[in-house]
């Protein structure tokens, strides 16, 4: 048996090409600040992605770069600055900051309505409660994953590896909205292999090369991987033993190519919905 792969480089494009169409709509091209802070090569990586896909899609990208040597201070004047600009509808600070800076506190600055990362706790909350907030591009992005395969996410066994701020926890919630069982796995749980295999739906967001093996997994389960690792050739990777994984699972993502272009989808997605809210579109 091999499982089906999932095309998220595919069906990100299907959600850039409709972001596009409605950002066309508005009286202005929405625009996203993208705050980098020293030299990351990783992080360089992923803005220049981002800015690729605001080129594409017609957002206007807005790049503040800072020194490594960056106080906290001097980077909350420029997220003052993008906060009291009324033409900057989207703000993104990328992680990591360098380790002197208090990443926590600076992000509970960004203006919540401009927050498209949707990491601060205001939209952390309308998560957890009432919804409606903006919800973070990468559990986002694997929700519209499980929509374009129209995967029946209600009433299944959602098991997610890893527990981060800004995949593993917000995921449970959406899982959860979309009316699935989750559990909950991290490093210090006992017996994983429990979980993964009673799992329908398999998300290794673990930051661990190849660490889902395929008698990890259930027969026909979904399996999401949301790793970007290099491999002992520097070679780009996930979470999952993805060539071994395939012979028993019925999906499964690809890295690259699954859960990374989905990120950028859903932050281009998140940034048009605050520039169509600050137009009173809504
Ligand atoms: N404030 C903030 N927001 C983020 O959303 C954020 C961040 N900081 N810091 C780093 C992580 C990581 N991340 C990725 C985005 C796209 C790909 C992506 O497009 N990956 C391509 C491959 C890219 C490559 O070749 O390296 C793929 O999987 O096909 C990966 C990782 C967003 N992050």
């Amino acid at each position: 048996m091999s499982a089906q792969i999932i095309d998220g480089k595919a069906i990100a494009k299907a959600i850039r090409e409709k972001t596009k169409a409605a950002a066309a709509r508005l009286r202005r091209a929405p625009a996203l600040a993208v705050v980098m802070v020293g030299e990351n090569p990783a992080s360089a990586v992923y803005v220049r992605n981002k800015v690729r896909a605001c080129n594409e899609v017609g957002i206007t990208s807005i790049e503040h770069r800072l020194p490594q040597d960056c106080t906290d201070e001097r980077l909350l004047e420029v997220i003052k600055a993008l906060n009291e600009d009324a033409t900057v509808d989207g703000i993104l600070v990328q992680l990591p900051l360098p380790e002197h800076m208090h990443a926590g506190l600076i992000l509970e600055t960004i203006d919540p309505n401009k927050d498209v990362d949707g990491f601060h706790i205001y939209n952390t909350g309308k998560l957890v409660t009432t919804g409606g907030g903006f919800k973070p591009c990468t559990p986002a992005g694997i929700i519209e994953l499980l929509k374009a395969i129209d995967y029946p996410i209600e009433g299944k066994h959602a098991v997610i590896l890893g527990r981060s701020n800004i995949v593993g926890k917000p995921l449970a919630m959406l899982m959860l909205q979309e009316n699935a069982t989750v559990t909950m796995t991290h490093s210090h749980t006992p017996n994983l292999k429990h979980y993964t295999l009673d799992a329908d739906i398999l998300v290794a967001a673990i930051g661990r090369a190849k660490y889902v093996k395929a008698d990890m997994v259930k027969p026909g389960a979904v399996v999401i991987d949301v790793g970007t690792n290099r491999d002992e050739n520097g070679k780009l990777c996930g979470d999952v033993d993805t060539q071994a994984v395939q012979e028993v699972a019925g999906w499964i993502t690809p890295v690259p190519g699954g859960v990374g272009p989905m990120t950028i989808a859903m932050l281009m997605h998140n940034t048009l919905i605050s520039a169509q809210k600050r137009q009173n579109i809504f």
